[in-house]
C-alpha cells in the first residue's frame, strides 16, 4: 500500500541519497560533499593509502586547516603537532587529487564557516565530516552530519555511509525576537529547555517565524548547536533567504544549473500533514540573553537569572551534578548570574565567527574599551571573512576597544592548539561547548552570543547587553 501521509524534509533528503536498504531502518547513502579538516582528514587519507586505496571522490572531497593551527600573526606558536598535522594534510590531500583551502588563502577557515561561504553546502546535499558539528549546515537545508575516524575512511573509499534513520523531531520558533536576543539565545534556551540529550537519536528540524525571518548566518549558528542538544542533524528547509545567500557563490551552481538547482530546491520543505516524533513550540517573545552558569550548555539562564542553589533541588542526582559544576565553576549558589567578574573573552568558533556576528560584536565594542585585567579575543571564522571584516573597518573598532584580532581558526573554542584560557580563569566565549576542561584544563567556560561577549569584555563582569546596546 503506498503511503501518502505528508512527507519530512529529512524523508525527502534522506530518500534521494538512498543506494541500498541495509536494514529495516538503515540505509547505505551517496554522500554529495566531504569535508576534512587538520585534526582528522590526514590520517584517513594516510589509512586508505597503506591499503592501496584511492580516494573515490576527490572532487567531491574538500580540505582546509582549523584545529591544530595557531591564530596567532604569522601562525606563530603553532604547536609540532599542529605543524605536522598540516604536513600531512598538504602531502595527502595533494597526492590524492583533493582541494586544501591552505593558510591564507580565501576559503581557509574553520570547515563549517568555509562550506557554507564558498557554496559547497548547498540545500538537499548529503554532507559529512569527521567533526561533530557539521550538523551546522543543516542551515542552508543540507542533510549535513558528524561521522567517526573509521567511517571517514569508508566515505573516501567509496563516498557513501551506512546511517541509521533518525526519529524527527521539529522546534518552532515563534515571534519576533526581542532586543538582544539573537539565534545564539535561541538554541541556548531550547537546550535549557528540552535538555542536553533531548535531541538524542532525532533529526531537528526548526521551523516557524523566527526561522523564517533569520538571516542565514543565524540559521547556521541554530543548527551548530543541534549536537549540543544530542542531535546529529539539525535542518532548516530552504527558502528565498537561502537562494539569495548562495547565488553567486564560487562552487554555487551556475546559469541554467542554477535555475534547475532551485526549482528542485524549493520542493525540500515538509508537507504541511508530516508528521515528526516530537514537536516542541517556543515563543521568542519570552527568551531574553542567554548565559550558562555550568559545564554543560543545558546548564544555562536568563542573564538577569540567579546561578542555581543546589539546596532547592530534591533529586539527589541532579542536585550532585550541579554541585560538581558549581564547584568547577567556582561560583556561588543562589547569588545573580550578572557581575560574576570574568578573565577572558573569546569571539570566535564555528558557532559565532561569520561576518554578522562580528558586526554585531563591533556594534556594541564600538566607543567602548575592554576592561583592565581582561584579555579579549577576535578570531574571526575565515579568511574571507577575516578580510570582509577589515574591508569594513571592523578590525579597527575591536582593535581600539583594546581586543586582539587574530588569523582564522577554531583557537581557543578547543584549546587543541595552544591557545588556551589559563587554570582557574573565566572566559565569555560565543562557541558551543562550556565542558570541563574545553577551553584549557580548569578553564571556567561562560557560553553566550557575540553581543554578550562584548558587554562582558567591557564590563569586566558578565553583564546584560541589554543595557548597552545602542
Ligand atoms: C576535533 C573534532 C573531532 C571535534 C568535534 O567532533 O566536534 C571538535 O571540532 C569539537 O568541536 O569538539
Ligand atoms: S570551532 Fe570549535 S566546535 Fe567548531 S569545529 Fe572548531 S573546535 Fe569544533
Amino acid at each position: 500500500m503506498v503511503d501518502t501521509r505528508g512527507r519530512t524534509l529529512l524523508a525527502k533528503i534522506w530518500d534521494q541519497h538512498v543506494i541500498a536498504h541495509v536494514s529495516d531502518d538503515t540505509d547505505l547513502l551517496h554522500v554529495d560533499r566531504h569535508l576534512l579538516h587538520d585534526l582528522g582528514g590526514s590520517s584517513g587519507l594516510i589509512n586508505l593509502k597503506s591499503r592501496n586505496i584511492p580516494v573515490h571522490n576527490p572532487e567531491l572531497t574538500f580540505a582546509t586547516p582549523d584545529h591544530a593551527i595557531s591564530t596567532a600573526s604569522g601562525r606563530a606558536g603553532t604547536i609540532k603537532t599542529g605543524w605536522e598535522l598540516l604536513a600531512a594534510l598538504r602531502t595527502e590531500t595533494s597526492a590524492s587529487g583533493i582541494r586544501l583551502f591552505d593558510l591564507d588563502q580565501p576559503g581557509q577557515g574553520i570547515v563549517h564557516v568555509i562550506g557554507p561561504e564558498l557554496g559547497l553546502s548547498l540545500p538537499g546535499c548529503l554532507i559529512v565530516c569527521g567533526d561533530s558539528h557539521t550538523c551546522t549546515h543543516g542551515g542552508l537545508g543540507a542533510l549535513a552530519f558528524g561521522i567517526g575516524s573509521s567511517e571517514l575512511t569508508h566515505v573516501l573509499a567509496t563516498q557513501t555511509i551506512i546511517q541509521r534513520r533518525p526519529k524527527t523531531m521539529r522546534v518552532t520558533f515563534d515571534g519576533r525576537l526581542p532586543f538582544g536576543v539573537t539565534a545564539k539565545d535561541l538554541i541556548l534556551a531550547l537546550i535549557g529547555h528540552v535538555g542536553a540529550a533531548g535531541g538524542t537519536g532525532y533529526a531537528v528540524e526548526y521551523a516557524g517565524s523566527a526561522i523564517r525571518d533569520m538571516p542565514i548566518e543565524g540559521r547556521l549558528t541554530i543548527c551548530n548547536l543541534s549536537v549540543e542538544l544530542g542531535a546529529k542533524m539539525g535542518l532548516i528547509a530552504p527558502d528565498e533567504t537561502t537562494f539569495d545567500y548562495i547565488r553567486g557563490r564560487p562552487y554555487a551552481p551556475q546559469g541554467e544549473m542554477w535555475e534547475r538547482a532551485v526549482a528542485a530546491w524549493r520542493t525540500l520543505r515538509s508537507d504541511s500533514d508530516a508528521m515528526f516524533d516530537r514537536e516542541v513550540s517556543i515563543d521568542v517573545g519570552t527568551i531574553i540573553p542567554q548565559i550558562t552558569w555550568g559545564t554543560s550548555p543545558e546548564h544555562v539562564l536568563g542573564v538577569d537569572g540567579r546561578i542555581p542553589d543546589p539546596a532547592d533541588i530534591a533529586d539527589p542526582a541532579r542536585r550532585g551534578a550541579i554541585e560538581i559544576a558549581l564547584d568547577y565553576m567556582g561560583l556561588k549558589p543562589g547569588a545573580p548570574i550578572a557581575g560574576t567578574p570574568v578573565d577572558w573573552v573569546f569571539i570566535g568558533s564555528c558557532t559565532n565567527s561569520r561576518l554578522s556576528d562580528l558586526r554585531a560584536a563591533a556594534e556594541v565594542a564600538r566607543g567602548r574599551k575592554v576592561a583592565p585585567g581582561v584579555r579579549a579575543w577576535v578570531v574571526p571564522g575565515s579568511e574571507t571573512v577575516r578580510r570582509d571584516a577589515m574591508a569594513e573597518g571592523l578590525d579597527k573598532i575591536f582593535i581600539d576597544a583594546g581586543f586582539e584580532w587574530r588569523e582564522p581558526g577554531c583557537s581557543m573554542c578547543l584549546a587543541a592548539n595552544g591557545e588556551t584560557v589559563p587554570p582557574g580563569q573565566r572566559s565569555v566565549s560565543t562557541s558551543n561547548r562550556n565542558f570541563i576542561g574545553r577551553q584549557g584544563p580548569r578553564a571556567r567556560t561562560h557560553l553566550a552570543s557575540p553581543a554578550m561577549a562584548v558587554a562582558a569584555a567591557v564590563s569586566g563582569a558578565i553583564a546584560d547587553v541589554r543595557t548597552m546596546e545602542r
